[in-house]
């Protein structure tokens, strides 16, 4: 993805079109405009001469033009810049969502919102990383794709891309939509930083299962994005493109081998680790492997945190016996973030803070795009104590 093409299409194909519709009046109005940056995944793919899917230069934009939804008048005007090659979102990473960040400062004056086009494999990982990375956005960029490829008569991709720039440039919403990254889906506007696909072959693959829905989408928009969404904090766009990848992410399993973890802990480029525990935040106590692994980390000054394994709720370190050994080892609760929000944010922090570990340890806890509630907001005392 490393060139880009800029294609103008327009909803009319004509440029003119692009900057004002006429009101009932007679008068023109501006009408608004985003940007469309297209990277790949499925909704631009075709099969190849195997039989397998990938994404094809120049088709989705075609498809796009000919679309007759996206000439309504009452749909925004757009202009697709596509990336050069279009790829499965399995082939990107924090180069990728760098260039794509870039963009959008770039154009960030010059349009209304950004709808993002990519794959649905990695668009939970993808939107986490933006939301961090595009500090004080001031405009809703919104990401999405689709499980069935557009040249399929049975795609959610026309679906999904209509309400994206809908959703992008905010058309017909009182309040408009939040300047925050966020995934359109199916149904559902969510918040980038709180999203996780779920469904690997359903058409509602996103779900964020911690945090409401910007909006929901039915034959009305039922949406809570005054209550809930994030506000512009008043300052210049500032992106941060350095993301640290050395960040690995582990998932226990009980009584299998710890000495593995000991081994990746001494890896020399590795920054932070995310261990994925089982429900409140536990692991194991007594088996000294993992205690002598989660030590050495902290010898090493790694930024060890932890998620859950399940997808509701969140991390309470202090809930029982066996999390002691956790906290005595400095492992820092995630809260109720998703594992995709906390390597991410790890990459993030470490990619602005590169030898401050402390200083990532602090930002960290604090919930810095709505990525993390308040534990009061998960938890509930079943007994108080006396
Ligand atoms: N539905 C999809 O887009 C899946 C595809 N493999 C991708 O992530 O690019």
């Amino acid at each position: 993805m490393s060139e880009v093409v800029l294609r103008r299409v327009t909803s009319s194909g004509s440029a003119s079109n692009l900057v004002s519709i006429a009101r009932k009046d007679g008068t023109p109005k501006k009408k608004k405009r985003v940007l469309v940056l297209l990277t790949g995944g499925t909704m631009a793919m075709q099969a190849n001469g195997n039989g397998l899917l990938e994404p094809v230069a120049g088709y989705l934009a075609k498809c796009m033009r000919a679309m007759p939804e996206l000439r309504d008048a009452k749909m925004p005007g757009y202009e697709v810049l596509e990336y050069s090659p279009l790829l499965d979102s399995a082939d990107m990473g924090p180069t990728d969502w760098s260039t794509i960040a870039k963009d959008v400062a770039t154009h960030h004056d010059l349009f209304d919102g950004f709808v993002v086009i990519l794959g649905t494999d990695t668009m939970a990982y993808c939107a986490s990383a933006l939301s961090f990375m595009l500090e004080d956005l001031a405009k809703p960029v919104v990401l999405t794709g689709s499980m069935v490829p557009f040249a399929e008569a049975y795609s959610d991709a026309r679906h999904n891309l209509v309400l994206s720039l809908i959703f992008a440039a905010g058309v017909s919403q009182q309040p408009p939509t939040p300047p925050e990254v966020c995934i359109f889906f199916h149904d559902r506007l969510i918040r980038g930083c709180r999203a996780s696909k779920v469904d690997a072959l359903g058409l509602a693959a996103f779900d964020s299962p911690r945090f409401p829905p910007l909006a929901t989408v039915g034959v009305c928009v039922k949406d809570t994005f005054a209550d809930n969404g994030l506000a512009w904090t008043g300052r210049i766009l500032a992106p941060m493109l350095n993301m640290e990848t050395g960040i690995v992410v582990l998932r226990l399993v009980p009584g299998f081998d710890d000495s593995a973890l000991l081994a990746c802990f001494e890896c020399p480029t590795l920054k932070a680790v995310v261990v994925e525990l089982y429900g409140t935040g536990t692991a194991p106590s007594r088996r000294k492997g993992l205690v002598d692994a989660l030590t050495a980390a902290k010898q090493r000054d790694l930024v060890v945190v932890a998620t859950t394994q399940c997808q509701v709720g969140g991390v309470k370190i202090d809930v029982y016996a066996v999390g002691q050994a956790l906290q005595d080892a400095g492992v820092i609760s995630a809260g109720d973030m998703t594992t995709e929000a906390a390597a991410t944010k790890l990459a993030y922090l470490f990619g602005k803070f590169p030898d401050k570990p402390g200083t990532v340890r602090t930002l960290f806890a604090v919930s810095l795009r709505g990525e993390l509630s308040d534990p009061g907001k998960y938890t509930r005392p079943f007994f108080e104590a006396h």
